[in-house]
């Protein structure tokens, strides 16, 4: 398993080995042993299946707040995604900075978004299907959101002049500047 660091402390990168032979391949997607190894000791409880029809697909930037904070770990079984970090963690020296890498069924990357952090992610490709894990489960009750164009945080989502299809609540998602984040960087600590 390789796991590898991001701009953006907390946030990992991990590529679980694929087993190629003449039937095709083999690959532990998730194995708590492997991760805990690695430091990862995260207990997962919740697991997501979305899938996304069409290219420029925006969902996020979401996130749900303590005591039902989430950490994910995310991959993509079809297709591509830009999957997209925000640091919200008040006090982080990293407060309001992004990273983003492409998750695909061909690279088999995993992003482990932490606590503290706002997730979205675009498709780059029709048909989209990403699985994820959750450490905590839903609560509509807790969740927020930010608008995933702000211009304060400048994410560049590569949509290259396609427009991004959003859900009704993502569409009407507040400002970054009128977030009020629930995360110090103290707790995360
Ligand atoms: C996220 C979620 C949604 N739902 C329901 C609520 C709603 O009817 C439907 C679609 O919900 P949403 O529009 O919130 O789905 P979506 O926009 O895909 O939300 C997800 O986006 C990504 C980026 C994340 O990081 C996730 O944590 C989650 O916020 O599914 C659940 O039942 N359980 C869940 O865990």
């Amino acid at each position: 398993m390789t796991v590898e660091t991001t701009p953006l402390p907390g946030g990992v990168l991990i590529t679980p080995p694929r087993f190629a032979d003449n039937r095709g391949d083999f690959c532990e997607t998730y194995n708590a042993e492997t991760l805990a190894n690695s430091g990862i000791d995260t207990v997962f409880i919740q697991d997501n299946h979305s899938r996304s029809r069409f290219v420029g697909t925006v969902r996020g930037l979401h996130f749900q707040a303590p005591p039902k904070a989430q950490a994910k770990l995310v991959r993509v079984i079809r297709g591509r995604i830009f999957d997209v970090i925000v640091d919200i963690r008040v006090g982080s020296p990293h407060f309001g900075q992004w990273f983003g890498v492409e998750l695909s069924e061909a690279n088999g990357r995993q992003l482990l978004v932490p606590t503290g952090f706002l997730h979205g992610f675009v498709t780059r490709e029709p048909d989209t299907e990403v699985l994820y894990k959750c450490s905590q489960t839903y609560s509509p009750a807790h969740e927020g959101a930010v608008r995933f164009d702000d211009p304060a945080l400048n994410i560049d989502w590569g949509l290259d002049g396609v427009d991004a299809i959003l859900s009704p609540k993502d569409a009407a998602a507040g400002a970054w500047r009128a977030l009020n984040s629930p995360f110090t960087w103290e707790q995360a600590r």
